[in-house]
C-alpha cells in the first residue's frame, strides 16, 4: 500500500443562495471578501455552490427549489443567504418557498442576531456611544407566531374568517432556552432578558415564562430579567446598556432585531446566524434584512451585514482567526468613513467591498 504524507487544507463547502433584490448584491460582495480572507490566509479553502433558487426564477419555471433541495443543501458545510422577496410574487409565497423551509427543515432552531455600534459609526440616539449598545438576540426559529398553521374559509368574500395559530412547545422553548443561557454565559455580563406577553397571551407565553425560569435554575451564574415586549422596545431606546443577551419569540425578536440594527446604526449591518446547533444539518448565514426593492439594482446596498454574516459563518465552521481579521477589517473600514449612505456615508457596495478586501490583505501581510 503506498501512503503519501502531505499537508491537507480543510475544504468548506458553502452553499450559497444569493435570492432576490440586494439579496444578489451583497452575496456577491461577501463571495469576494470571502476569496480575499480564504486566499490572504492560506490556511483553508471555501467551496462556492451557487444555487439561482429566487423569485425571478420562480416567476420563470414556476418553482423556487427542486423537490431534492434538502439533499443538495446537506452536501454543504454551511448556507450563505442572501434575500426573499419581489415586488412580483406576494410575499407569503416567496418566504414560504424558500427561506422558511430551509429554516425549519434544516432544524435551524434558533436565530442568534448580534448587534452594537460599529467603530466609525453612531447610534441615532442621542448619547448613546460604542458598548452602550451591544446585544445578541436570540430567536426562537423553528414554530411560534410562524409556525405555519391555520387557514382561510370563505375566502374573498365579506365572510371570510382566517386564522394564524401560533404554536408553542415545551421541548422546543427548552432547546431554545438552553441555548440562550448558552449564550448569555459566553459573554462578559452573563445577563439574560426575557421577552415575553404573558399578560395577554395567556396559554403559550406563560409556558414561555415558566419553561425560562425552569431552565435558569441551571445557570446560577447568570442574572435575568423579564420584560413584556411593549416596554422592551422602551427600554431599549432609553436605557441601552442595561440590555445584554436577550431571548424572544420567531415574531418578537423579528421585529426587535430590526430596532436593534437601526438603533446601532443601520439595519444594514446586522447579521444573523440560523443555526442546527446538534449540526445534523448545515447552519444557514444571512444579513437581517430583506431584498430592499426599493434601493435594488443600483450598487448601494450596505455589504456590511453580509460581512458580520460571513464572519459568523467561518467562525461557526472553526475559523475563528479568519472571523477576526474579517471583523477587524469591517471596523477599519467603517472606522476610516468609508461606509454606505445608510450608514450617513457617500460610498457604494464595490467601494466598501474593495476597501474590505484592501484591509484582510494588509492585515494579513504584516504577519
Ligand atoms: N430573510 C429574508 O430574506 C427577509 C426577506 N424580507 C423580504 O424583503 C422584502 C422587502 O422587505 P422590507 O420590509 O422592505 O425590508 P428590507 O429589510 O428589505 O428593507 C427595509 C428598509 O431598509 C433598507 N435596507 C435594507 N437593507 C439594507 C442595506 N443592506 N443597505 C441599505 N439599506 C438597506 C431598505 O432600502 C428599506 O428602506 C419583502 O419581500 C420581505 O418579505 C424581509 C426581511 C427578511
Ligand atoms: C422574515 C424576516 O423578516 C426575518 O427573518 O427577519
Ligand atoms: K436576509
Ligand atoms: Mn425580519
Amino acid at each position: 500500500m503506498v501512503s503519501t504524507i502531505h499537508s491537507v487544507t480543510k475544504v468548506h463547502r458553502i452553499a450559497c443562495i444569493p435570492g432576490d433584490g440586494i439579496g444578489t448584491e451583497i452575496t456577491e460582495a461577501a463571495i469576494q471578501v470571502l476569496t480575499t480572507l480564504q486566499k490572504a490566509l492560506g490556511t483553508f479553502e471555501l467551496d462556492f455552490t451557487h444555487f439561482d433558487w429566487s423569485s425571478k426564477a420562480y416567476l420563470e419555471r414556476g418553482w423556487y427549489m427542486p423537490p431534492d433541495w434538502a439533499d443538495q443543501l446537506r452536501k454543504h458545510d454551511a448556507i450563505f443567504f442572501g434575500a426573499v422577496g419581489s415586488p412580483d410574487v406576494p410575499d407569503h409565497i416567496s418566504l414560504w418557498n424558500l427561506i422558511l423551509p430551509i429554516r425549519k427543515t434544516m432544524n435551524q432552531y434558533v436565530n442568534v442576531r448580534p448587534t452594537r455600534i460599529l467603530e466609525g459609526t453612531t447610534s441615532p440616539l442621542a448619547n448613546v456611544k460604542r458598548g452602550d449598545l451591544d446585544w445578541v438576540i436570540v430567536r426562537e426559529n423553528s414554530e411560534g407566531e410562524y409556525s405555519g398553521q391555520g387557514g382561510i374559509s370563505h375566502e374573498d368574500t365579506p365572510n371570510a374568517i382566517a386564522t394564524e395559530v401560533s404554536i408553542f412547545t415545551h421541548a422546543a422553548i427548552f432547546r431554545l432556552m438552553h441555548f440562550a443561557f448558552r449564550t448569555a454565559l459566553s459573554r462578559p455580563r452573563k445577563h439574560l432578558t426575557l421577552v415575553t406577553k404573558s399578560n395577554a397571551q395567556r396559554h403559550g407565553m406563560v409556558l414561555w415564562d415558566k419553561t425560562f425560569a425552569a431552565v435558569a435554575a441551571s445557570y446560577p451564574a447568570v442574572t435575568t430579567d423579564k420584560m413584556l415586549v411593549d416596554a422592551m422596545t422602551v427600554r431599549m431606546v432609553l436605557q441601552p446598556s442595561s440590555l445584554d443577551t436577550i431571548v424572544a419569540t420567531n415574531l418578537h425578536a423579528d421585529i426587535l432585531s430590526d430596532l436593534a440594527a437601526a438603533l446601532a446604526g443601520s439595519i444594514g449591518i446586522a447579521p444573523s446566524s440560523n443555526l442546527d446547533p446538534e449540526r445534523g444539518n448545515p447552519s444557514m448565514f444571512e444579513p437581517i434584512h430583506g431584498s430592499a426593492p426599493d434601493i435594488a439594482g443600483r450598487g448601494v446596498a450596505n455589504p456590511v451585514g453580509a460581512f458580520w454574516s460571513a464572519a459568523e459563518m467561518v467562525r461557526w465552521l472553526g475559523e475563528e482567526k479568519a472571523a477576526d481579521t474579517l471583523m477587524k477589517a469591517v471596523e477599519e473600514v467603517t472606522k476610516a468613513g468609508v461606509k454606505t449612505k445608510d450608514l450617513g456615508g457617500s460610498e457604494n457596495t464595490k467601494s466598501v467591498t474593495e476597501a474590505v478586501c484592501r484591509e484582510i490583505e494588509k492585515a494579513l501581510e504584516k504577519q
